[in-house]
This record gives C-alpha cells, structure tokens and sequence, in this order.
C-alpha cells in the first residue's frame, strides 16, 4: 500500500490551524477556569504538534503527561484493536484531566483511552480533537472541543503520518494517490 505513489493536496493551512487553536485554547481556558491541577494529556504519536501548540496558547497551570496508543499500523484501516504501548507517567486521580488527540474517525482510539483514563477516577475528564472525521463513526463518541470537522479523507501532517512519514508538515494534507484513474 505504502509503495504506491501518492501526492499530498493542502486541506487546512498551518495559518488557519493557528487561529482555530486561539479559539480553542479560550475554550479551553474559560472551562477549565480557576483549576490548579490541570493535566493535559497528549495521545502519542499523532498529538505532538497539536499539543505542543496548544499547550503554548494556555494561561493556565498546567501539567504535561503522555500515554501512547496505537490502533493503525503502517495502514489506512483501524485494526479496531487500541494498544496502549507507553502509560501515563502520573496517577490523575482527582485531578482535572484533558485529552489532546490529533483526529477521531472511527472513534475507537478516543472513546477507549477516555474510559480506560475514566477509570482512574479523575476529577474531570474532558477530551478534544484537532480534526473529527464524523461520517466515519463506528462507536457512539465525541470529543467535547473540537478544532475542524472533515470529510472522509485519509489527511497527514501536522503530527499526523502515513506509514511513519508526513508527520512534520506544517499544514494538514489529504492523500491522493496518482495511480488512480
Ligand atoms: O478514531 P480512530 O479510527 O481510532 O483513529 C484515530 C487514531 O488514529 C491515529 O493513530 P494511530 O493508530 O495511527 O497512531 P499514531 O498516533 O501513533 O500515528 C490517530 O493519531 C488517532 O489516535
Ligand atoms: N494518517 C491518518 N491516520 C488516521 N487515523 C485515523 N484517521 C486517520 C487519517 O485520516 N489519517
């Protein structure tokens, strides 16, 4: 699959991810407002950009912890199967926890680390994406703040990869392969 040759066409500007993360940090601000144990946990790999951006547009007291998932290999498709390959470094019981994820398309990955880290009896949980691919769902879930929703396109950069690569594109991209007629 990889081998094959593909193009990557310009689906959202860095500039436009810029602004929509001043919006959503005021969300994210205004939520969490008052709180002096704010956890922000960042999914591994995807996430790194993101949370890295967002972290920097919070004026919060804040903590940065990372747990890593993985459900889609070198493909395109979910296994459906989410491995956590790297836990939390800290406990967050009754803490105010907030999950930073790169994109929710089948919803697999978002929905099972939310109730895995739910169970740790956490103050608060919230959740929020960069980009939500709804028309993609497969179980009942939605992050609480969301930065884009798109359509049903296989999108790189930004953090996120294709097979391993891409993930340092400054803007997000959809994949077209040119060995398509
Ligand atoms: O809603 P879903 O269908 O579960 O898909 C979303 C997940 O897929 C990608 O992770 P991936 O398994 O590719 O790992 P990575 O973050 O290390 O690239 C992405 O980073 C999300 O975590
Ligand atoms: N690279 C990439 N990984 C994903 N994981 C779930 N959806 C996607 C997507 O559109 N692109």
């Amino acid at each position: 699959m990889t081998d094959r040759p593909y193009v990557i066409d310009v689906m959202i500007s860095a500039k436009a991810i810029a602004a929509r993360i001043e919006e959503l940090s005021e969300e994210i601000a205004s939520e969490f407002e008052g709180t002096d144990k704010l956890v922000v946990v960042g999914l591994l790999r995807g996430s790194f950009v993101f949370i890295a951006d967002l972290v920097r547009e919070l004026d919060l007291p804040i903590e940065v912890d990372f747990l890593e998932a993985s459900s889609y290999g070198d493909g395109m498709e979910s296994s459906r199967e989410v491995r956590i390959l790297k836990d939390l470094r800290g406990a967050i019981e009754g803490r105010d926890v907030l999950v930073v994820e790169d994109i929710v398309d089948t919803g697999h990955t978002l929905s099972h680390v939310s109730k895995l880290l739910q169970s740790r009896n956490p103050a608060r949980l919230k959740t929020i994406a960069l980009l939500d691919k709804p028309s993609r769902r497969e179980v009942d879930f939605r992050a609480d703040h969301i930065g884009f929703e798109i359509p049903d396109e296989f999108v790189v950069g930004y953090g996120i990869d294709f097979a391993q690569r891409n993930r340092n594109l400054p803007h997000i991209g959809k994949v077209r392969f040119t060995d398509e007629a």
